[in-house]
């Protein structure tokens, strides 16, 4: 079989994309989305990405990890997704769809820019060296200095395959609060990839809120090493509503796989 995929980034998380809204690819194929997502040998992506018909949505969004896996809610892809969409003719500006984690709005504004509106946030474990949320994934949070220097790949590792994470996994973000008026810098460490990505959409939204508690104001401007994001929320407690993740999509090739 040949398949027509699309290769989208969004601040460097990258994505194979693939129009199933005829509904041709088997979704229970782990070991063909990992092939595909993987490197040396496939197409080579963070993760895969399904745009489907869903009744009563603009369209569904079926993600898999880069290691095949059914994922939870991805932001950066959530953001390609959206673009991809546009690309096919399914949304002109606007868009409703559903992803793994329920509804989502989001709109694309005139320069590319993709606006995507993120579930509530209901509960934050504010623990003493890191913080802990999901925000459509888990997320793990710790402040850290100088986080170029950082062994993000060690840490974070560690951390995923702890007694607490080992059996769910979780995401695990980095950041250096750095100066107020200046971009958080924030790295990530993904469960699914096990590796570090140069940029974690729901980590980056994690990362905003947690910084949110340490004197970073709304709305919280981001550099990842693939590129810039800002979240921008309203946070009363350890509720968080009207969050949205704002940054570029773009489509990198197109190309046919046989498989
Ligand atoms: N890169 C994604 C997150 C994927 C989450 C996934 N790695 C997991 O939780 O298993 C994003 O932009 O939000």
């Amino acid at each position: 079989m040949e398949i027509t995929f699309y290769k989208y980034q969004g601040t460097g998380n990258d994505f194979v994309m693939i129009d199933n809204r005829q509904a041709f690819f088997d979704i229970k194929n782990q070991a063909l989305v990992a092939s595909l997502c993987e490197r040396r040998m496939g197409i080579g992506a963070d993760g895969l990405i399904l745009l489907q018909n869903r009744a009563g949505y603009d369209f569904e969004m079926v993600y898999f990890n880069a290691d095949g896996r059914l994922g939870s809610m991805c932001g950066n892809g959530g953001r390609c997704t959206v673009q991809f969409a546009k690309q096919l003719g399914v949304i002109t500006d606007k868009a409703y769809f559903l992803a793994a984690d329920g509804d989502h709005y989001a709109s694309i504004s005139s320069d590319g820019t993709v606006s995507l509106k993120m579930n509530d946030v209901q509960a934050i474990e504010c623990a003493d060296n890191f913080y802990f949320l999901n925000t459509g994934s888990p997320h793990y949070v710790e402040f850290v200095e100088d986080l170029n220097q950082y062994e993000v790949f060690q840490k974070g590792r560690s951390i995923r395959y702890n007694d607490r994470f080992k059996a769910e996994g979780t995401n695990v973000n980095f950041a250096e609060l750095g100066q107020l008026d200046e971009p958080m810098f924030v790295r990530t460490y993904e469960r699914g990839v096990e590796d570090e990505t140069f940029s974690c959409g729901t980590g980056v939204t994690a990362t905003a809120i947690a910084a949110s508690f340490k004197g970073r104001t709304n709305p919280v401007k981001i550099k990842t090493l693939g590129g810039n994001l800002e979240v921008a929320f309203n946070r009363n407690g350890e509720m968080v509503t009207d969050i949205y993740l704002i940054g570029p999509a773009v489509l990198v090739f197109e190309g046919k796989i046989s498989v």
